[in-house]
């Protein structure tokens, strides 16, 4: 096998007395779509800030691209080819859905905008190619006629794919995804799996996947890792790992069937 996209080894984070995230091992194969799943509280949003940066583990080490990013700040992993979109959308909601994709791009690579405003030939280089971009993941992500809206005239299913369109700008290899479901209707959930897969074939990324929506989480991974209470409890192709019993007995009592049905 080639070297993973993704390693976390061993990685331990606490808050106070309370162990989130329990000596975790997990693998993203390049290409792959991994999906991470558990009941609520089981530690999933504290990994993904732990894969992205937003927290440091207190034990264990990842590695990108067989590289040691422990440690490395979020932009540094922005840089390196890492992406990740928000549970809680986080557009700048009077903001047009393009500038909303360069915002973004500028912040996340920490480049460019000091250039641009100074006028300098590099920074403006790249602001026009930031803008080419954006132009091109709106046509692809079919958002092309709500550029120049503000994002807040966008239907929820709308800004999740300028969310995803957002995250594209800094061109990932790897594209974390928390829970970009949620609040989906049905309909959505189709042309988001869609969409997800189209991302891993197209561009050839590997995806990291939070969702509660299990629909999803059986159509699009090649493989899931199971969290409860911060510890790994299974992990394998998806439909055998929804009939584990460890797995069926961590999920009874938090709505599992209802979320399984989803
Ligand atoms: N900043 C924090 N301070 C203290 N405890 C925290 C913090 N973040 C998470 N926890 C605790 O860590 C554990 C794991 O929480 P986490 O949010 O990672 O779970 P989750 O699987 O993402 O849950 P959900 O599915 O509800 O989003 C929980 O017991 C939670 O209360």
């Amino acid at each position: 096998m080639s070297t993973p996209i993704l390693e976390a080894r061993g990685i331990t984070r606490r808050f106070g007395g309370v162990v989130a995230v329990n000596d975790v091992n997990l693998v993203v194969g390049k290409g792959q779509i991994v999906g991470l799943i558990g009941p609520n509280g089981s530690g999933k949003s504290t990994m993904v800030n732990l894969v992205t940066g937003e927290l440091n583990p207190d034990e264990g080490q990842f590695l990108f691209e067989g590289q040691d990013i422990t440690g490395l700040p979020t932009y540094r992993r922005a840089r390196a080819g890492m992406a990740r979109s928000f549970q809680l959308l986080r557009l700048f909601t009077s903001l047009s859905v393009e500038d909303n994709l360069l915002l973004a791009h500028h912040m996340r690579m920490k480049t460019g905008i000091v250039d641009s405003i100074l006028g300098r030939a590099s920074g403006l280089a790249e602001e026009q190619a930031a803008r080419r971009r954006a132009r091109e993941l709106l046509a692809w992500f079919d958002l092309e006629a709500f550029a120049d809206k503000p994002a807040s005239e966008l239907s929820i299913g709308q800004q999740r794919m300028v969310e995803l369109a957002r995250g594209m700008m800094s061109e990932p290899t790897l594209f974390v995804l928390d829970e970009p479901a949620a609040g989906l209707s049905p309909p959505n959930v189709d042309k988001l799996i869609l969409l997800i897969r189209r991302l891993r074939d197209e561009f050839g990324m590997s995806i990291l996947l939070v969702e509660h929506v299990m629909r999803v989480v059986r159509d699009l991974c090649d493989h899931v890792v199971v969290l409860d209470s911060g510890v790994k409890i299974a992990e394998g192709k998806p439909d055998a790992v929804v009939k584990d019993p460890v797995v069926v007995e961590a999920y009874i009592g938090s709505g599992w069937k209802r979320r399984a049905q989803g």
